[in-house]
Order: structure tokens, then sequence, then C-alpha cells
């Protein structure tokens, strides 16, 4: 539990003041709590004793109210620094995450980790910001009581003390045990968890997919399945946890009725004064609840530490590497715009592109064609650093990209996706992310270039319509606009255009790439292109087969070798 309480610690920042401040106050909340017991004790005792006077009882009840006040007072300052500091510690964790999310090379984000972040901020961070505080205090609060009661039992009468330890001690030894075991469960609980996130946010992205296949009773049978598992893994939990807790609470029944029947026997035998009796009474039926309450909570410190696990191991994920300093210079100055040397890449252990080669000039452009699963997107996505290459460098201006801040590189490079993506906000700010500066008049410029100005402003709200849930719905033409004026206001030297293979309608189809014409003006472009017509207008083009350039040239270089790219015109023209 110590352990715990310093991870806490740790991972409380700059409110690791609050947190310990928190503690001196459970720790002084628990003396106080025991204080009228033990002022019961001293009137007991003076009343036996017939040395109680009428100024004695007068500062014992003064003693009391003071008591009262003061644990009222050190358990309400005790809540504030707890609570506020939970929240405090995980608005800045959440900030933290989102900023090592946004710094996680893309492949952590298609390997199966979605269901995990979703776990971590949804379930782990929220569970540790509103229990793990109080729990922690009331933890703090039990085991300092326990001590207390223990040493005052010892106080009263050695015996009676050497019983109740050997209880403490025995209570210590059969919680280990339980912890043990609620380690092992919590984590097969915690999988649970993460599967039945997956599934659901499967079930929910795949919705469309599920419905036009009719695989709607497959699939919520699935997801059913994974309910019905988190359910019985949750059974399971209780079911292993009972017969420890039983122990737990018969081994406290024993040592009360051990102390009461020792106690009465010394006192019985002239061993035990009455008021020392009368004492132990007083503190025998208080004395284990405690470690009851303790070890009652031992479950929730498996939890937590498992949170905390899982918090921890997204935290220390390695990021890419961004400590370059250098820039990319604004001018050439003999180096080609963008160039690929050597450049191999391996996803995990399958190596995909080998020993991949070319450069691009300034104000022109590549197009990627090929068989699918070739490598075009791998290539794409190392220019705009999503991953590192193995082997070689990826060079912009003669500056290789690792040795400049990830943020710089970004400014360097607008990217157009084949999915794109709006935030759940107006359509201004969603356009205005490209430029977060920009006025008004070069927003309605940009989207006047994008060829979404007009269909924006016959929307009731215009350019303040919110997209997304609860706001318009826009077709994904409309969309795929207003991305791409969201690119021209960013206005970034290199474009990467990932060229639409799903058929929109004409009328869409024309005005998208009207836009695409705006934005690639005066910009270097690497284009995954499908489209006949953008290949035939490439500065050169790049057959990228089995991660190799198989074939490199014009249109017309190309067109004269009876190779795959011919073929794959050839293939274009018949449709
Ligand atoms: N995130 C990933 N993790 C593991 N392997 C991947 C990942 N993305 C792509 N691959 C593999 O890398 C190879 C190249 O894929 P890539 O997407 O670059 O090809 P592509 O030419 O763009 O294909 P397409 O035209 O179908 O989009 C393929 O074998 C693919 O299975």
């Amino acid at each position: 539990m110590l352990a715990l309480f310093s991870r806490i610690l740790k991972l409380s920042g700059r409110y690791k003041g609050r947190i310990q401040g928190a503690f001196v106050c459970a720790f002084l909340e628990s003396i106080l709590a025991k204080m009228p017991v033990f002022l019961a004790f001293l009137v007991l005792s003076g009343f036996y004793q017939k040395t109680l006077t009428k100024a004695g009882c007068l500062y014992i009840g003064l003693a009391l109210a003071a008591v009262v006040v003061l644990q009222a007072l050190v358990h309400y300052l005790c809540d504030r620094l707890q609570s506020a500091a939970g929240y405090m510690i995980f608005a800045d964790k959440r900030m933290e995450l989102g900023g090592h999310l946004g710094k996680l090379p893309m492949g952590y984000f298609t390997s199966g980790n979605i269901g995990k972040i979703s776990s971590v901020l949804g379930t782990d961070m929220v569970f540790i910001e509103e229990a793990a505080m109080s729990t922690l205090g009331n933890m703090m609060s039990y085991m300092l009581s326990a001590f207390i009661l223990l040493v005052f039992m010892f106080f009263l009468d050695w015996r009676p003390g050497l019983i109740a330890a050997a209880v403490t001690l025995l209570a210590s030894v059969i919680a280990k045990g339980m912890n043990k075991v609620s380690l092992k469960e919590a984590a097969g609980r915690q999988d649970q968890s993460e599967h039945l996130t997956d599934a659901v946010l499967s079930f929910a992205e795949g919705i469309g997919v599920i419905k036009s296949y009719n695989l709607i009773g497959e699939k919520s049978e699935e997801l059913t399945g994974n309910f019905r598992r988190s359910r019985d893994t949750s059974l399971a939990f209780e079911r292993k946890m009972t017969p420890w807790t039983r122990g737990l609470n018969i081994l406290y029944a024993v040592g009360i009725a051990a102390i009461f029947a020792l106690s009465v026997q010394l006192q019985l035998s002239g061993g035990l004064s009455l008021p020392y009796l009368c004492g132990v009474l007083l503190f025998v039926f208080d004395l284990f609840s405690p470690l009851k309450a303790l070890y009652g909570e031992a479950s929730r410190l498996t939890v937590m530490n498992a949170a905390l696990d899982r918090i921890e191991a997204v935290l220390n994920e390695t990021e890419l590497p961004d400590k370059g300093t250098a820039h990319i210079p604004s001018e050439s100055s003999g180096s080609p715009e963008i160039c690929f040397d050597h450049v191999t890449f391996a996803y995990e252990d399958k190596e995909v592109l080998h020993n991949i080669s070319f450069s691009m000039q300034k104000n022109t452009m590549t197009a990627l064609v090929g068989p699918s699963g070739g490598g075009k997107s791998t290539i794409a996505n190392l220019l705009a650093r999503f991953w590192d290459v193995k082997s070689g460098k990826v060079t912009i201006r003669g500056t290789d990209i690792r040795d400049v801040p990830l943020a710089e590189l970004m400014e360097q490079i607008s990217m157009v996706f084949q999915r794109v993506y709006l935030f759940q906000d107006t359509i201004y700010n969603n356009i205005s992310m490209g430029k977060p500066d920009a006025a008004e008049k070069e927003i309605y410029e940009a989207a006047k270039k994008a060829r979404c100005y007009d269909f924006i402003m016959a929307l009731p709200d215009g350019f303040q319509t919110v997209v997304g849930e609860g706001g318009a719905t826009l077709s994904g033409g409309e969309k795929q606009r207003i991305s791409i004026a969201r690119c021209i206001l960013k206005d970034a030297p290199i474009i990467i255009l990932d060229e639409a293979t799903a058929s929109v309608d004409t009328d869409n189809e024309s005005y998208i790439q009207e836009a695409i014409n705006e934005l690639v003006k005066g910009k270097t472009l690497l284009v995954i292109a499908h489209r006949l017509n953008t290949i035939r207008e490439a500065d050169q083009i790049l057959v990228i087969s089995d991660g190799r350039i198989s074939e490199q040239g014009t249109h017309d270089e190309l067109m004269e070798k009876d190779g795959i790219y011919r073929d794959f015109v050839d293939i274009r023209k018949k449709f």
C-alpha cells in the first residue's frame, strides 16, 4: 500500500503538496476520532479513583467540544484537499496524455490500441480521479486508527494488547493472500473490459458495413457475448474474494471474544482494575473496525494499481523522437525539395519498403502508382513522419526531417486524405484550424477557392453551422472540400494527396477537382494517384510494386516501355 501512496505522489506532480497535506489531515483526523473514547476513559478512571473534580469535568467537556469542532474542520480540509487534487492532477494528466498521443507513431493507433486508450481515458483516469484520493485518505486514516487503538490497548494492559497485535498480524497475512488473488483477477477483468471497449467501438464504427451485409444478428451476438463475459468475470471476482473476507471477519470476531474473555478474567482475578476493564470494553468493539474497513477497500487498491499500470503504460510508450533543432531552409540552395535517400522501412518485423530513392524538385508533381499493397501510402506517411525510416533518410531542402521539430515539419506539409475528418465544431473553426490567426476574410477566400463557400452560405447558420453529431449533415464531397479549404488556408509548400478511388457523384468530383487544382497551385505535390488525367500531368511517375520503385519516368517515357505502367494505363482506359 505504501508503494501505491508513493506512486500517487509521483503522479501528482505539482499537486504533491496538496496530497501530502491531505494525508497529514487524515492522520490528525484519525487521532481526533479516538479522543472522545480516551476522554471517556479519563472520566471513568477519575470517577473510580474519586479524583474527578468539577473543574476537571469542565475541562474534559471543553476538550470534547474542541475535539468535535477540530475533527469537523480537519475532515473538511482533508476532503477539499483530496477531491480538488484528484481533479487537478487528472486535468493535467489528460492534457499530458493528449500531447503524448500526438507524438506517438501512427503504428500505435493501428495496432489495436484504441480500446486501451479509451479505457485509460474513460475508465482508469475517472476511477482514480474520483475514487483514489478519498480511498487513499480513508486508508491512511484506517491504518493510523488501527495503530493508535493497538497502542492504547497495550497502554491499558499488555495481555489484551498482545492478542490485538496477534490478530492484526494474522489479518495482514490473510490480506496479503487476498491481495494476490485480487491482483490476478483484476488483470483478467481489465483485459475483458478492454475487449468490451474494442467490441463496442468496432460495432459502432462498422455499423454501416454491418447493416449493409445484414450482419446485425451475428455482430450483436458477438457484442452480447462480450457483455456476458464481462458480467461473468466480475461475478467470478466476487466469488473468489468472498472466502478471504469471511476469513477476516471470523478472525476479528474470535479476537474480540478472546480479548473480552481475557480482560474479564483478569479483572475477576484482580489483575486489571475496573476503569481499565471499562477502557478495554470501550475500545474492543472498535478495535478491528479500522482493519475491517482497510482490507474492505483492498480490492479497490488492486484495481487502482492496475489502473495506474495502464495509465503509465500509455504514458511510457516511446514517442517519435522530437529533439531536432535544425530548421528547414526556406530556399533549397541546390538540394531537391524532397529526397528519399535509400529508404528502407518495416512495420515491426515486416519490411515493406526496400531501398527507395527518388527526389522531387520544387513545384513539381510526383505521382505514385502501382498495385494495392505496393507501398504508396507508406511512402507518403514517411514524408509526413508518421513513422520513422528504418534506414536511409528523407530530406526536405537538404535537411533530414528527423532533425527538425515535428511542429515545424508539419508547417511544411498539408495532407488531403480520402477519409476526411472534420471536428465537431463550426465550419468556420474547422477551416480556421489551418491557420488559427487567420482573418475572417482569409477564411472566406479559402472557402471560395475550395468551392465550398456557396453551399456553406446556403446552410441556415452559414459558417457557424456545427459539423458532426447533432449538427449539419454534409455529403462526403462537401466535407472533402471543407478539408481542402483548411489546407488552402494553411498554405504549406508541400502537399500530399491521396486521390479518391471511391466514386463521388460527377458534380462533386468536378468541384473537388477544382478545389484541388486551387490547392496545388505553386506547390510541390506528392500524389497517390488513381485518375489517369492526374497521372498524365505528373512531372514524374513512380511505379511502386512490392516495396520497390519498379519504373520511373513521365507518362510518355513509361508508355514506351512494355511494363507495369502500360498495363496499368491500359486497364484504366477500358473503364
Ligand atoms: N499499419 C500497418 N501495419 C502493418 N503493416 C502495414 C500497415 N500499413 C500497411 N501495411 C502493409 O504494408 C504494405 C504496404 O502498404 P501500403 O498501404 O503502403 O500500400 P499501398 O500501395 O498504399 O496500398 P493501397 O493502394 O491498397 O492503399 C502492405 O503489405 C500492407 O499490408
